[in-house]
């Protein structure tokens, strides 16, 4: 499904952050992506969803080349991912719902064709009676939550999730596991970035740990 041969990147003429990174992310697959602070996590999430171009290497994302993508294939690649963002990035004007419909809004699609699948995906994520609130009176764990719906809307094959329990309590933080991995289950492949060593200890899943630029996979 991802498939990244002798990647580097470096930002601008800084050193290279991330060096040969050479993987596959299977269709379907469970991994944690960890490592020490700056380590590049948030980067190698950024080439995964085509937000970063590689200074070098390449990367195939569902089986096509993304040196060699128009800039018009990209919207429809990224739909087929799913993001969840460190800092939310939730638009504090827009309710929970609103948010969390905000991609098929984005592609104008009328609100009675998705109406049902948010509310449906707000009650599975525990936020069914915090529809109409807006951002900023939620609190972490509820925003976090209205984050991983608003990633799942679009039925993505491949979820990122960028410390999506580094704002929560323990028991929170195992319950959005438990998400995850229901989701996993329902066939979407997920990767999920974290410090959080209780967390990972909680599964037998596939860990990428990136350390001094490298990447070295425990299977
Ligand atoms: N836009 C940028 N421009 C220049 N340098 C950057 C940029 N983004 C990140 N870096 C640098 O790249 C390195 C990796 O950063 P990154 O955010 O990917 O690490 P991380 O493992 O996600 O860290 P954390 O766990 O603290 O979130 C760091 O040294 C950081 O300072």
């Amino acid at each position: 499904m991802i498939r990244f041969e002798n990647v580097g990147l470096r930002y601008g003429t800084g050193r290279e952050v991330l060096s040969d990174l050479t993987f596959s992310i299977a269709p379907h697959s469970f991994q944690f992506l960890t490592g020490p602070s700056g380590a590049g996590k948030t980067t190698l999430i950024r080439l995964l969803f085509l937000n970063l171009k590689p200074t070098r290497g390449l990367i195939s994302i569902f089986g096509k080349d993304t040196a060699l993508l128009r800039r018009a294939d990209m919207p429809a690649l990224r739909r087929r991912i799913g993001v969840v963002f460190q800092d939310f990035r939730l638009l504090d004007h827009l309710t929970t719902y609103e948010n969390v419909a905000l991609p098929y809004r984005v592609l104008g699609k009328d609100e009675a064709s998705y109406r049902a699948d948010v509310a449906d995906l707000l009650d599975w994520v525990g936020l069914g009676d915090r529809k109409h609130v807006y951002p900023p009176v939620l609190s972490g764990g509820e925003k976090q939550r209205a984050a991983i719906a608003r990633a799942l809307i679009t039925k993505p094959e491949f979820l990122l999730a960028d410390e999506p329990t580094g704002n929560v309590d323990p028991p929170l933080a195992r319950r959005l596991l438990r998400l995850f991995l229901e989701l996993n289950r329902l066939g979407t492949a997920v990767l999920i970035a974290t410090h959080d060593i209780g967390l990972m200890d909680q599964l037998d899943a596939r860990r990428m740990v990136i350390e001094g630029g490298h990447l070295e996979i425990y299977e």
